[in-house]
């Protein structure tokens, strides 16, 4: 394998459930074989697109004082700013050579589960930058309703009811994280300087790139191929917690990105399921002996972040 797969998801749109069956069909194979693949005809505005990315680089211009004050350190809920160097997405190498700014979910600070302290579900911090939140959450919702169009695919795929996934995306956990990685100019020793091999976490990502190249994905020959830009496309993948449920049916593929040439920018929507869901594969394969034991989505997400941020278990 030397590139990854294009798919048009348009169909999963049709009244016709064969053409439904069809692109759910293409995602079944890409998924088991390589856990990575384009996602085209999403139906997302490029416009969208496009002002997301210049709010993006609008929020990095910002003095370092400012995105500071927004710290994730600040936040139990993995909202918030990440400083070059503060992150190791792969611990064994070194930092990663970026900075990123998490949104999630909009939750008002007096919503009854943040009152109640429940895991993920915390208020955004928001840089004072005009219009930034409404379009960023335009965003993030646009990416979500592709996210949950993507899992009636899956659905279809794995022999479940159509709408499986559905009551567990109801108020999914959503992160939207800004990323940018600055220009190199080749002077880095390192192939994962940007940032370090690793698996996501969650059900499914949905990155948009600029297209300045440096993404690379791991082929089942244990070979880096590169993820090239592919204008209008998103690349998608699948997360830790989906290759759970599915009994390791689905993979989920270790990818990193090497310090780019010129300074990039991208922006990763992670998908995972409602905090309080059960992530069990006897639910999805009755029929298959069970290699993980159940856990809710929020404990599972809690416990491999935890293992990527030091803050976050740091004592107080
Ligand atoms: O920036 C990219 O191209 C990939 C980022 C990524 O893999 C991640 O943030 O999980
Ligand atoms: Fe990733």
């Amino acid at each position: 394998m030397k590139t990854l797969p294009i798919i048009s998801v348009a169909g999963l749109r049709s009244q016709n459930p064969e053409e439904r069956a069809l692109v759910a069909h293409q995602l079944g194979v890409a998924c088991r074989e390589v856990g990575f693949f384009y996602v085209i005809d999403h139906g997302i505005d490029p416009e969208l697109i496009k002002h997301s990315f210049n709010n993006a680089k609008r929020f990095f211009a910002l003095p370092l004082a400012d995105k500071q004050r927004l710290s994730i350190k600040l936040s139990p809920h993995n909202r918030g700013y990440v400083a070059m160097a503060d992150e190791k997405l792969n611990p064994a190498s070194g930092a990663d050579m970026k900075e990123a700014f998490n949104i999630g979910t909009d939750f008002a600070a007096d919503h009854p589960d943040v009152l109640a302290g429940k895991p993920f579900r915390g208020v955004n911090f928001w840089p004072e930058v005009p219009r930034w939140r409404e379009e960023m959450l335009a965003y993030l919702d646009a990416c979500l309703d592709l996210g949950r169009l993507i899992h009636r695919g899956f659905s279809i795929d794995l022999g479940l009811a159509e709408d499986y996934f559905d009551a567990h995306l109801s108020m999914p956990i959503a992160t939207l994280r800004m990323l940018r990685y600055p220009a190199s100019a080749g002077h880095s020793q390192r192939e994962d300087g940007g940032a370090g091999a690793h698996t996501d976490y969650g059900n499914v990502t949905l990155l948009a790139t600029d297209q300045v190249a440096g993404l690379q994905v791991a082929n089942r020959q244990g070979q880096w191929i590169e993820a090239p830009h592919v204008p209008g496309a998103f690349v998608c993948n699948i997360g830790d917690c989906l290759m759970r449920w599915s009994n390791d049916t689905y993979v989920s593929t270790p990818h990193r990105v090497r310090p780019p040439e010129q300074e990039r920018y991208s922006m990763a929507f992670f998908l995972e399921v409602n905090p309080e869901s059960i992530v069990d594969p006897r639910d999805i394969l009755p029929d298959q002996q069970p290699k993980y034991a159940p856990i809710s989505c929020s404990d599972y997400l809690a416990y491999r972040l935890n293992a990527t941020y030091e803050h976050r278990t740091r004592e107080q």
